[in-house]
């Protein structure tokens, strides 16, 4: 969500693509989300990529997972393995999934999302501050 906020032009895209497929229902329903949102699920991988593996790794660039879908995240490509990957691989894989796209399809449909007054989105600050929460 705050890569969204930093990025108003993927929030846009975003926000298009799920307002189309969506168009007239009143809530989100997993079953339209499988096939139809390919841009959604492109900026759930841009999240889960390592910064060492990629070109301009800095820049949140969900396009870079549009191209024919190259990269799985499912233990094959060893460049993404944000599940981890063989026998030990993460069990909740689809679970995971499945809760990011419809929480993130959901907030994303029903709300248009607005920085704080006075914030522009190059100064949304990412740092990781760790605490009982992570900030
Ligand atoms: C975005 C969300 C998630 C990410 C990125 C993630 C990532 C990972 C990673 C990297 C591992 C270690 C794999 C290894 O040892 O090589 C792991 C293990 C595991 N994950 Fe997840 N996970 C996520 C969500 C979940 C959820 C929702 C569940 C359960 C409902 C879950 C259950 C587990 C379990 C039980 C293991 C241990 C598997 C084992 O050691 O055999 N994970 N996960």
């Amino acid at each position: 969500m705050a890569e969204l906020m930093a990025n108003p032009s993927v929030l846009k895209k975003a926000q298009l693509e799920i307002r189309h497929f969506m168009a007239g229902q009143a809530r989100v329903h997993e079953a339209a989300l499988s096939n139809n949102l390919g841009y959604l699920k492109a900026i759930i991988e841009e999240t889960l990529r390592d910064l060492k593996y990629w070109e301009n790794p800095d820049t949140f660039m969900p396009e870079r997972f549009q191209v024919d879908h190259a990269f799985d995240y499912k233990g094959i490509d060893f460049e993404f393995t944000p599940f981890g990957t063989s026998r030990r691989i993460c069990p909740g894989i689809n679970f995971a999934n499945a809760n990011m796209e419809i929480a993130l399809a959901s907030l994303l449909y029903h709300f248009d999302w607005k920085l704080p007054v006075g914030v522009k989105p190059e100064k949304v600050d990412m740092t990781e501050v760790f605490g009982v929460t992570i900030n």
